[in-house]
């Protein structure tokens, strides 16, 4: 991170040379840096090299008005507008402050008062961009962007609120459709937050048994620590945690309430301190209404709720998921990774994915074992030996479309970068090459 030049960025949009040159010798004289230009269509390639902080703009010049000016930087960017107008009439201020004016000045201006508003424009924008800043950088270091896959409004969301939780030793309740990576988000609270180097203890309680449930949380007097006192200092996990048993449920809340646990057959307790994170599959609400878990035991876990939405809810996440899943395996398996065809992606998308992320990393690690002879298709790899080597005739057009619709938004989206635009739609060079001449497009209407 380059630290930024203290002296706050101006850029003055003014016709009037005048005018324009008496707001640049106040500015200076403030200590502002100063980039003039005489008309608003010339603030797009004026940004390009000087990266402002705050725009002061006159609200009538010939061409593109103040307002025009607005409209246009609105969509793309951040940077607050404060307009200046010799007419002063109130219609234009409302309609300039509706449209997302920062403020409005009326000529003749007061010039404490013009400059106390650029202040406070611009250093509202430089703190919201540090902000921005710091969480790209937080999460750059977390590394979390790389762990938990998927660029869709709902996951990268959920990465925020696992950056902020994990500095917490708040109770996390995780709930989510089996597969939707309850245990990854799990793992992932406990090891970029402060307690990384301390132990993390799973427990599944829909595994345990109950008869031994107890003694296997609390431990024993005579025999090893439970799991409770072995997560001491740490995160103590509780997987499908409804399944936990009356008696147990009692129990834990009270070591959550007295921080201390008594082993069984013990009388003594022992202090604990723990973090607690709890995922469970089901309503957790209907199995408190049904009486199989305790409502102040609910509270108590429930203090921050995470929900992951299931695949089908985020499709766009389903390419970089299998991407993410064949390179990783790709490795293991010591085969390239295969294509990813239009066909693949028709079959990954008719998919409703009842097993999440889960059912599509055994369906990518199906795809890498049948590339290993050479063969098969993520139809194949989703429902094997079910699938019809010749698509009708209807499909295959669907199918082709569907394909020219993603090779030229990846052309698009890569500004014409073909190795990039390759590797994002996970073929070679050569093959996405064959596909444009295949498939009629033209490549440099795309751009
Ligand atoms: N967003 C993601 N990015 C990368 N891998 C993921 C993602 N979500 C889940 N996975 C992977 O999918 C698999 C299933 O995830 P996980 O075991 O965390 O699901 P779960 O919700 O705990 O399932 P269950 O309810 O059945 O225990 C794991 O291999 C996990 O690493």
């Amino acid at each position: 991170m380059t630290p930024e030049d203290p002296a706050l960025r101006v850029l003055v949009v003014e016709d009037d040379k005048g005018m324009r040159q008496s707001l640049v010798d106040l500015l200076e004289a403030g200590g502002w840096r100063v980039m003039d230009v005489p008309r608003a269509e010339r603030v797009a390639n004026a940004l390009e090299t000087f990266e402002a902080d705050v725009i002061l703009s006159d609200v009538r010049m010939p061409g593109m008005s103040g307002l025009d000016l607005l409209r246009d930087l609105t969509p793309q960017s951040d940077i607050p507008l404060v307009l200046i107008s010799a007419h002063g009439d109130i219609p234009m201020a409302v309609e300039a402050m509706q449209s997302g004016a920062y403020s409005f000045v009326e000529k003749p201006y007061e010039p404490r008062r013009l400059l106390s508003i650029l202040r406070h424009a611009a250093d509202q924008n430089r703190m919201r961009r540090g902000n921005a800043r710091l969480r790209a950088r937080l999460l750059e270091l977390s590394g979390l962007d790389r762990v938990l896959i998927g660029d869709t409004p709902a996951v990268r969301a959920l990465r925020r609120d696992i950056l902020g939780l994990a500095e917490t030793p708040a109770p996390v309740l995780i709930l989510g459709e089996t597969g939707t990576g309850k245990d990854l988000v799990a793992r992932a609270l406990h090891d970029i937050g402060p307690l990384s180097d301390r132990p993390f203890v799973a427990v599944n309680c829909a595994l345990l048994s109950p008869e031994g449930f107890a003694a296997e949380m609390f431990g024993t007097t005579d025999g090893p620590d439970g799991r409770i006192l072995q997560a001491d200092g740490g995160t103590l996990f509780l997987d499908e945690v409804c399944a936990c048993p009356p008696d147990v449920q009692a129990r834990f809340l009270r070591v959550l309430e007295e921080g201390a646990v008594t082993p069984e057959g013990g009388s003594a307790p022992v202090p604990v301190r723990l973090r607690v994170i709890s995922a469970t599959n089901e309503d957790v609400e209907t199995a408190v209404a049904e009486g199989r878990f305790r409502e102040d035991l609910y509270y108590r876990l429930n203090t921050f709720a995470l929900h992951l939405p299931p695949l089908r809810d985020r499709r766009d996440d389903l390419h970089p998921l299998l991407m993410h899943f064949l390179h990783q395996m790709a490795q293991v398996y010591e085969v390239p990774p295969p294509e990813i065809t239009a066909e693949d992606m028709a079959a990954l998308l008719a998919h409703d994915w009842p097993g999440n992320v889960r059912e599509l990393r055994s369906v990518a690690e199906r795809r890498l074992l049948a590339a290993r002879q050479g063969a098969g298709s993520i139809a194949e790899a989703i429902t094997p030996g079910q699938h019809p080597t010749d698509l009708p005739e209807s499909l295959r057009t669907a199918v082709a479309a569907l394909e020219r619709d993603m090779i030229a938004r990846a052309i698009t989206a890569h500004q014409g970068r073909m190795d990039d635009a390759a590797e994002a739609l996970g073929i070679g060079r050569r093959t996405l090459n064959e596909k444009i001449v295949k498939l009629g497009l033209d490549k440099d209407a795309l751009l």
